[in-house]
């Protein structure tokens, strides 16, 4: 299926009168996998907003582009609220909005993260991590061809956002989809990420390669771990 490639040419938004992202320009590479990181209120959630199509831009230009032929490429979100629908089975939900083509598809997701003898059980039945493995897979279950994660594990134990880290990149593997994840969680975004970028005051003010090889041990990636931790310190507090 293959992934987007996203452009964000000289981004501006206004909230009233005050600027929340500054002439941003970030460019992503078909499948690429680039971590939004950055003080709290720096902008990082309305950026993915901005390329979920939820929060319009003032100013600048935003492109999506499947990558091979063409139709409009297709964009999921993942929150860290799994926002499943509480009346509705964990395969229903998953499958909510599928064409019937697609529906198979949405039961290879549920699988895809473990969960398939669970199909019928409603969201209460299931404890966090599932919940969001259920969220995980109806994202992917469309196919999407840039996945955008605001925070999606933030609300779980470190065990359990650790199992989730090793299925996210298993599937993104499979996939191969574009992906822009926002977390507060410098080692999460060392783990998964190709690069991770720095937002203050409304701009990129670091943009970060991440070389090592996958599957990635945090002993490895202390060095930039510091760098960028330097550089959040140092931000200008926005
Ligand atoms: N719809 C809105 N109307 C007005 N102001 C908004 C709106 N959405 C966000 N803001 C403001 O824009 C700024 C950036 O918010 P945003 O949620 O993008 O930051 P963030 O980096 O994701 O923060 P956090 O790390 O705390 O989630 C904040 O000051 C916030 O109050």
């Amino acid at each position: 299926m293959g992934g987007a490639s996203v452009q964000v040419e000289r981004l501006t938004v206004n909230f009233g009168s005050r600027q929340v992202l500054s002439d941003l320009t970030l460019n992503l590479a078909p499948g690429e996998r680039v971590a939004v990181v950055g003080a709290s209120g720096g902008g990082k959630t309305t950026l993915l907003r901005v390329l979920a199509g939820l929060t319009p831009h003032s100013e600048g230009q935003l492109h999506i582009r499947q990558a091979a032929g063409t139709g409009a490429a297709r964009v999921r979100v993942m929150f860290q609220e799994d926002r499943l629908l509480p009346w509705m089975g964990a395969l229903d939900n998953v499958t909510l909005g599928l064409a019937r083509q697609e529906l198979a598809g949405g039961q290879a997701a549920l699988a895809g993260v473990g969960l398939a003898d669970r199909a019928n059980a409603y969201p209460h039945e299931l404890s966090g991590g599932q919940r969001q493995r259920v969220a995980l897979a109806r994202a992917l279950a469309h196919r999407p061809a840039l996945l955008l994660l605001d925070e999606p594990f933030g609300a779980l134990d470190a065990l359990t956002r650790a199992d989730m880290h090793d299925l996210l990149e298993r599937l993104l593997d499979d996939t191969g989809a574009t992906t822009l994840l926002v977390t507060h969680d410098l080692d999460e975004a060392l783990k998964l990420a190709d690069r991770v970028v720095l937002l203050d005051g409304g701009q990129i003010t670091e943009d970060l390669r991440v070389t090592a090889p996958r599957p990635r041990r945090r002993a490895e990636l202390l060095e930039l771990r510091d760098r960028l931790e330097r550089k959040l310190h140092s931000g200008s507090g926005h």
